[in-house]
């Protein structure tokens, strides 16, 4: 399966580590170790060294209730990481955003992939992602982070967001995005209480059959602070076991901040796979 994304073309048949870099004072889990610039470069070097496929920036925190970013303060705070990052690195770069003028920017910055949470609803979002060649990451999300985790519904999680991520690869095909630049991606712990996750993850074949790589983040989210009662930083060994989970029913690429353990626990699933 090839996911192709910028200057990367990606054999996506091995499942793939993508490093989180939090250039986010508020960031869900590093508690803003890496707030500046360097700080987030020298992080993303390090997790590259550890085994780290793509690299996921974001400037923005999009968990529960977290305070909105300003454009100009989310373009200050990713732009020099993907400029110095594009030149010192040798993986694709994801910009993890989704406002319009950030992705934009970013492109022309040098980043490969759009990760856009809000998959590429957002004005001028389709047109800015067709007139380039990156990849692009379609994500399902009820409600906003400010109110997804008020009350989620769902008469079944997986047939609607199998039924959402449908309409937006329809919307992105109709936008003249290649098939080989997408990838979907089920949301977890947007707008989804334990049980919704859980089922999504159960039945990730479901969304796999829809044709297209999935990408899947459930690095220390609450759903599995929920199921071992840990807490955010004691939540190595529940997300090791969830991406391996989510690669054995066919998941291409896990969203994580753990890179090193993740991908030693991922050759024995490309190994067994
Ligand atoms: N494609 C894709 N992008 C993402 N960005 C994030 S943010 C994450 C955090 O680490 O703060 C987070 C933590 C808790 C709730 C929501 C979001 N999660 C994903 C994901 O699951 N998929």
């Amino acid at each position: 399966m090839k996911f192709i994304c910028g200057r990367y073309q990606l054999d996506l048949s091995r499942p793939h580590v993508m490093g989180i870099v939090n250039v986010t004072p508020d960031s869900f889990s590093d508690g803003g170790k890496y707030s500046s610039t360097e700080l987030a470069v020298a992080h993303a070097i390090e997790l590259v060294e550890q085994g780290a496929d793509i690299l996921d920036i974001g400037g923005e925190s999009t968990r529960p209730g977290a305070t909105p970013v300003s454009l100009e303060d989310e373009l200050q705070r990713v732009l020099p990481v993907i400029e110095q990052l594009a030149e010192r690195v040798d993986v694709p770069l994801s910009i993890d955003t989704y406002k319009p003028e950030v992705m934009r920017a970013a492109i022309a910055a040098g980043a490969d992939i759009v990760n856009d949470v809000r998959a590429l609803q957002e004005p001028h979002a389709l047109e800015i992602v067709a007139a380039s060649n990156v990849g692009v990451c379609l994500m399902h999300m009820q409600g906003t982070p400010q109110t997804m985790q008020l009350e989620p519904q769902y008469d079944d999680v997986v047939t609607e967001v199998a039924g959402f991520l449908q309409s937006r690869l329809q919307a992105a095909q109709a936008a003249g995005i290649a098939a080989e630049r997408i990838t979907l991606d089920p949301g977890f712990g947007f707008g989804k209480r334990t049980v919704h996750n859980i089922a999504l993850l159960q039945q990730l074949p479901v969304l796999q059959a829809l044709g297209y790589p999935l990408l899947v983040g459930l690095s220390r989210k609450s759903v599995l602070g929920k199921i071992t009662g840990e807490d955010v930083d004691s939540r190595l060994y529940a997300s090791l076991a969830a991406s391996v989970i989510a690669t054995m029913k066919g998941a291409a690429i896990v969203r994580v901040h753990d890179v090193k353990a993740t991908a030693e626990a991922l050759k024995v699933v490309a190994a067994v796979r």
